[in-house]
């Protein structure tokens, strides 16, 4: 931490979506300040002032294509950007052995066990929902799932705005992953996240998934438990990516004194 107690910051792809907002919710937040906002080499943004980006007042924070001097001057990073960005950032972040918060989606098998490795040096909290409301929703999923038991059909739908480039999403796949951790199986063996034409009847145990995009949409989840006669649904809406970014930034804070390790949403949140 810096002399003056306030940990120091750097969001990643500061440009984005996300990004703005994680500049965002760091100007607002106490216990922290943002160090660096970083975007990748030739982008626009480059030289800019992250506050103004952000649609803020300027804060002094040009945004540089250099993460490396700004990890070794920062207590932590805020990371929703893209896959092999992400792997990079984790590579960074550990050697400089700081907090990184990733919220990036679409990771590959191979993608988290890079991460996995990086944890031994770094703390990451990683999630693919950073809302208090999906997290808890996760935790009633779990339950829910092994009360009902697997005469309940249990099917994910989730929708999203049209520039989303992966799917399902990260909250699908945690509540995926909930719901399975319920009935005691692994999510993989029972996952269906495509169905065209003539499919054949449904299998039981199955995981199922469907994706819709369009719009302006923020994020929209359902878990659906179908059983003979009965549905029970549990739903969440995001109305703001606001609440991403201040779940984000509460993981760094939490994150700073623990010890290295890959932590989650539930871990900080306590679920
Ligand atoms: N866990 C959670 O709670 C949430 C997760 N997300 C996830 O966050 C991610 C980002 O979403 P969103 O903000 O909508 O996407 P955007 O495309 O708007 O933002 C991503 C930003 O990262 C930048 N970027 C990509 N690669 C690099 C790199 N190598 N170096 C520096 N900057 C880079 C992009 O730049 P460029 O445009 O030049 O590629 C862009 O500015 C997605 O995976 C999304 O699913 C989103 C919301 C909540
Ligand atoms: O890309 C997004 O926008 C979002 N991504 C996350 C996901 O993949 O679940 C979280 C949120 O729903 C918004």
């Amino acid at each position: 931490m810096s002399e003056t107690n306030s940990m120091r910051l750097v969001v990643v792809g500061a440009e984005g979506r996300m990004g703005r907002m994680l500049v965002r919710a760091v100007a607002e937040a106490e216990g922290c300040t943002l160090a660096a906002a970083i975007e990748r080499e030739g982008a626009s943004a480059l030289g800019h002032d992250a506050g103004t980006l952000a649609g803020l007042p300027p804060l002094g924070v040009a945004v540089t294509d250099d993460p490396l001097a700004a990890f070794a001057a920062a207590d932590g990073v805020l990371d929703f950007t893209a896959p092999a960005a992400t792997v990079h950032f984790a590579e960074l972040a550990a050697q400089a052995r700081i907090v990184h918060v990733i919220g990036t989606t679409g990771l590959s098998e191979d993608d988290l066990a890079k991460l996995k490795a990086a944890s031994y040096h770094a703390r990451i909290v990683r999630s693919g929902n950073m809302s208090l409301g999906v997290n808890l929703m996760a935790a009633l999923v779990r339950k829910v799932a092994a009360t009902l038991g697997a005469e309940f059909d249990i099917e994910i739908s989730e929708m999203h705005h049209r520039m989303k480039v992966d799917a399902p999403s990260g909250t699908a796949l945690l509540l995926g992953e909930a719901a399975a951790e319920g009935r005691g199986v692994d999510l993989p063996s029972v996952r269906v996240s495509t169905r065209d034409g003539h499919t054949g009847a449904r299998k039981p145990g199955d995981i199922g998934f469907a994706t819709l995009r369009g719009g302006s949409v923020v994020g929209d989840h359902s878990v659906i438990f179908a059983g003979a006669g009965e549905t029970l649904t549990i739903s969440h809406h995001a109305a703001d990516r606001g609440l991403f970014a201040t779940g984000a930034v509460k993981a760094a804070l939490w994150a700073q004194p623990k010890p290295p390790g890959l932590y989650s949403m539930a871990d900080v949140l306590d679920l």
